[in-house]
């Protein structure tokens, strides 16, 4: 297998100083290839969102190893110029597994990935009550997964993620990423920080390991753009919300409104045309490329036009 390629695009943004990864969360092909359409060089696959759209179940470790690779190779595979970084979760169970796991991910063409250190049954970095396994599990975790990376001969980036924050507090969080890092990670993620001096201080300290910042919407981490992310000294800072905000508050709107008149309005772009009808979305889903494909391919299914 050859070394895939968005995990060398990545690898090599990381060690450009002036670059910052803005990665909106994406949770299946339509919110994907918005994404794209608008021009980010890279995307984040959120577990929360593969457990909210492909289930129906807020994020609480619903979602299988499977659910996961199998939606992060889908919106890899949709432009393989723009890496994918994904969320796995635990890793889904001890080393065998995390190490599996990793293959999986390969496989489906992930760029980057991250792994925690909460228990199996995992919640939403931002909820209250998560419980941890202990630093030599979690250890162990990352070493399984560098491991299957060396083994299969790629480079996919191991982004270690800790939960710790939020029962152990600080000092035992910056611990645990340091010895993520030793164990083989490439960058370090500190989940939940709840203000800008810890979003400062934890670059400083972990240095010169890459780190990652997390802006969820509604949880625990104060917002701030990506011009201070950088300035901060982030290396990656992904949006999970993207698409499921977008999609929570478009669908409510649409829905009630089709519930409350009987009918959906027609939305105009501001040239008047109609925006985010039928052919916009096969559009933006690749319509013309498919039946260019088709033709140049000598096939005949587009010639009278689709
Ligand atoms: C980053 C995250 O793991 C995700 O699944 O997107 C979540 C974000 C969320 O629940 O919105 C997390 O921070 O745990």
């Amino acid at each position: 297998m050859a070394q895939a390629k968005g995990a060398a695009k990545l690898r090599q943004w990381l060690s450009d100083p002036d670059k910052i990864v803005v990665a909106p969360g994406v949770h299946d092909g339509l919110t994907a290839r918005m994404a794209l359409s608008v021009g980010f060089d890279a995307l984040y696959m959120t577990g929360a969102g593969t457990a909210v759209s492909r289930l129906g179940q807020p994020d609480l470790g619903l979602t299988s190893v499977d659910d996961m690779a199998t939606n992060a190779g889908m919106i890899a595979g949709l432009d393989r110029d723009v890496p994918v970084i994904a969320d796995a979760d635990t890793g889904f169970g001890g080393p065998l597994m995390v190490a599996r796991t990793t293959e999986k991910y390969i496989l489906q063409g992930v760029a980057g990935f991250h792994l925690e250190d909460q228990i199996t049954t995992k919640r939403c970095g931002h909820l209250l009550g998560k419980e941890l396994v202990d630093v030599n599990t979690y250890t162990a975790r990352i070493k399984a997964a560098a491991h299957a990376r060396e083994r299969m001969g790629q480079d996919i980036v191991i982004i270690a993620r800790t939960d710790a924050l939020q029962s152990l507090g600080y000092d035992e969080a910056i611990l645990r990423l340091k010895a993520a890092v030793a164990a083989g990670a490439d960058v370090a993620f500190l989940e939940g920080m709840d203000s800008k001096e810890q979003m400062s201080k934890v670059v400083k300290e972990l240095a010169p390991t890459p780190c990652f910042l997390n802006m969820v919407g509604g949880g625990v981490t104060p917002l701030i753009n990506s011009k201070e992310a950088k300035e901060l000294g982030f290396k990656i800072v992904i949006w999970p919300m993207v698409g499921m905000t977008s999609v929570y508050l478009a669908t409510r709107e649409f829905c009630r409104e089709l519930k409350e008149t009987g009918e959906i309005k027609d939305r105009h772009d501001k040239d008047g045309k109609i925006d985010g009808g039928v052919r916009d979305v096969f559009e933006v889903c690749g319509l013309s490329k498919c039946s260019e494909f088709d033709k140049e391919m000598g096939g005949s299914s587009f010639l009278k036009g689709a």
